[in-house]
């Protein structure tokens, strides 16, 4: 080996510049020229022992770069001209990611802002990384600066026991944040839709409600800060019209249901499934003769799009007009689940509107709009989705209890 490696440098040496050498001599020369190249061998030993782990990892990123790209659910190609940047606020909520996930699949460039209150990452995480989709935990009550096209605002907490949870924040968010979506849509030349509710009509006195109903509000209840929110928010939507020449539209949205709502949303579809699908007595408030009227919520999706995309600058109700006690909601969800629940009367939430149902003639006819999807077909499907996140749940040790509709006593948090 050695006779070798001196052979080898002695070849290497007759081949060296003298200048390089002296004043070396040459066997101190050739002792340089035998350890560069011991080392030289040994980098190139390294180096190739380094491609060989370093080659099975890149196979992986290339898999895993193909699985990611594999996982999207499939998107229409949308030209520059007809794909719009569209902003979503609260877009990781319940409506706001359905919402997401329409004008993802439509193809357009998706911005979702959200405070994470009542929304989770986990309603848009199948978006993350895709080259149309941003996701920007903020909150409405800062201003924000983008450039967008159309913004949807979402945000607000729409649960009672969530909005009555801090009454102040779900009024600086209908108020403040609303007024600084409203400045974003003046200064970009963005048309804005606005979120508003049933909420506005109050216990009416006016059934069905139809949009030219000024509503049956108390100022003061526990649901003011929800109901007189969205009034003021839809009061400053009109006020920029007017004033700022900004194009916004009002959806009135009715009581909606669907997968994604918030285990401890505390409204009556959550709690009832919840209830039944774990053997509980279903929760009724009062005597269960009030009435609302449920829509799935593609129904709602389909609506906000359309009523977006149309030249209709006043309030819309939409809503499904099927009316229903919710007593009679409730054996419908015992039936439906299949499972022995009792059902338990409380008492009576304060200022709960006795009945509502929405007057979806406008609808109809200016936007070619009305809720398709039945009931029953509606409830099977938010009844599976709950089986699997209490699956999910109890293999994280954890299981949700439905929240009460009962207002906090003492001081809430403020944000
Ligand atoms: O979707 C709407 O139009 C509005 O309805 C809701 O308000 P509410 O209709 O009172 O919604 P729920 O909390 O689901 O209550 C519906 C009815 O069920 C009753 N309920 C609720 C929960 C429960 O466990 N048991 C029960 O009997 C309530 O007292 C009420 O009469 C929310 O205020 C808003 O998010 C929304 O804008």
């Amino acid at each position: 080996m050695v006779c070798t490696g001196v052979l080898h440098v002695a070849v290497v040496c007759s081949e060296v510049d003298l200048a390089v050498t002296e004043p070396f001599s040459l066997s101190q020369s050739c002792s340089v020229l035998l350890n560069r190249s011991i080392q030289e061998n040994r980098e190139l030993r390294i180096e190739s022992r380094i491609e060989e782990i370093i080659e099975p990892l890149r196979e992986k990123i290339r898999d895993l770069e193909k699985s990611f790209t594999q996982k999207y659910p499939p998107v229409k190609f949308l030209s520059e001209k007809d794909r719009k940047r569209i902003l979503v606020t609260g877009g990781a909520g319940f409506v706001g990611s359905h919402l997401t996930d329409k004008l993802m699949m439509d193809g357009h460039e998706v911005t979702v802002v959200d405070n994470f209150f009542t929304g989770r990452k986990r309603n848009v995480e199948h978006w993350i990384g895709h080259e149309n989709f941003e996701l920007i935990n903020h909150d409405v009550v800062e201003p924000l600066y983008i450039e967008v096209d159309q913004i949807y605002h979402l945000a607000s907490p729409a649960s009672p026991p969530n909005y009555m949870y801090n009454p102040i924040k779900t009024l600086k968010t209908n108020t403040i944040g609303t007024l600084n979506m409203l400045g974003l849509a003046k200064r970009v030349g963005a048309r804005l839709l606005l979120a508003s509710t049933s909420e506005v009509y109050g216990d009416p006195e006016v059934h069905p409600q139809t949009e030219d109903y000024w509503g049956h509000v108390n100022p003061i209840g526990p649901r003011a800060c929800y109901d007189e929110g969205k009034r003021v928010a839809e009061t400053m939507c009109y006020a920029y019209m007017k004033q700022e020449g900004v194009e916004v539209r009002v959806a009135r949205i009715f009581n909606t249901f669907g997968p994604r709502m918030h285990m401890n949303d505390g409204r009556v579809v959550s709690n009832f499934i919840l209830q039944a699908l774990q053997g509980e007595p279903l929760t009724v408030y009062g005597s269960g003769s009030q009435t609302r009227a449920f829509q799935y919520v593609s129904d709602l999706v389909n609506g906000l799009v359309a009523l977006m995309n149309s030249n209709v600058s006043s309030p819309v109700n939409l809503g499904n007009p099927e009316e229903h006690t919710i007593l009679e909601f409730a054996q419908l969800i015992k039936n439906l689940v299949g499972d022995g629940s009792e059902i338990q009367f409380l008492s009576e939430a304060q200022d709960d509107p006795q009945k509502r149902k929405p007057d979806i003639k406008k609808a109809k006819l200016m936007l070619g709009w009305e809720p398709v999807v039945p009931l029953e077909e509606g409830l099977n499907k938010a009844i599976h989705y709950f089986r699997k996140e209490l699956e999910y749940q109890a293999n994280n040790q954890y299981i949700p209890k439905p929240k009460p509709a009962r207002i906090k006593k003492g001081r809430t948090r403020h944000n």
